[in-house]
């Protein structure tokens, strides 16, 4: 059945924001799905020194920075945060973890109060700790069931997949989520 039409936002959309980090444009889709059903703004998590272009060499910085604890530091900066209610957190499995940029961002912001709603892609293998480690660093929010879904395999070549049927596969999928978790009433 396609839901795409019915539900309406159940929290006032200036309320929301919708943080996203993403390297080829998979979990940016599922932000801009989330966007169009309940709206909110939505923000890019960037870094001041990029990962490389290079996928096997992020891999390794990445393994590197899990091990150091590490925490890159963010070009994007969140103006207000104190005005938004509900805070989406969304980032593709990164060595079956949260990636650190998302722990960078956790760690810079004060969300204590708020209720954040975390998201993910993943090349098959699932989201990992990445939802654990949102709830060890906000212990002080409420941190509401994750959505997680396929998205590409950059190991083998495959990059953006949120098209078509796919894209509609998540939207439906999205729209049944935020209506379990009450921020799209079902009717
Ligand atoms: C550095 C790096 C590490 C990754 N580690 C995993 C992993 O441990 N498990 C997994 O299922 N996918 C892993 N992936 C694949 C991504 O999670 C997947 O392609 C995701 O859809 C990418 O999202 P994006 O398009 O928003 O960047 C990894 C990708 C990168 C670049």
């Amino acid at each position: 059945e396609d839901t795409a039409a019915s539900g309406a936002p159940a929290v006032e959309p200036g309320k929301v924001l919708i943080v996203y980090l993403s390297r080829t444009s998979n979990t940016k889709a599922v932000a801009g799905i989330i966007q169009r059903t309940v709206g909110g703004k939505v923000v890019a998590l960037e870094l001041e020194k990029p990962y490389p272009a290079n996928y096997q060499a992020t891999v390794q910085q990445v393994s590197d920075e899990n091990e150091k604890g590490y925490l890159p530091p963010l070009r994007t900066s969140v103006e207000n945060i104190r005005q938004y209610d509900v805070i989406f957190v969304g980032f593709p499995t990164w060595g079956m973890q949260l990636p650190p940029p998302l722990k960078s961002f956790l760690k810079q912001y004060d969300l204590s109060g708020k209720t954040i709603v975390p998201f993910s892609t993943h090349a098959g293998y699932g989201v990992g700790s990445g939802f654990e480690t949102v709830k060890a660093m906000a212990p002080r929010s409420t941190v509401l069931e994750g959505f997680s879904t396929k998205g590409g395999v950059e190991r083998d070549g495959v990059l953006f997949v949120m098209a078509g049927n796919k894209e509609k596969q998540v939207q439906n999928e999205v729209q049944a989520w935020l209506k379990r978790i009450k921020l799209l009433s079902s009717k």
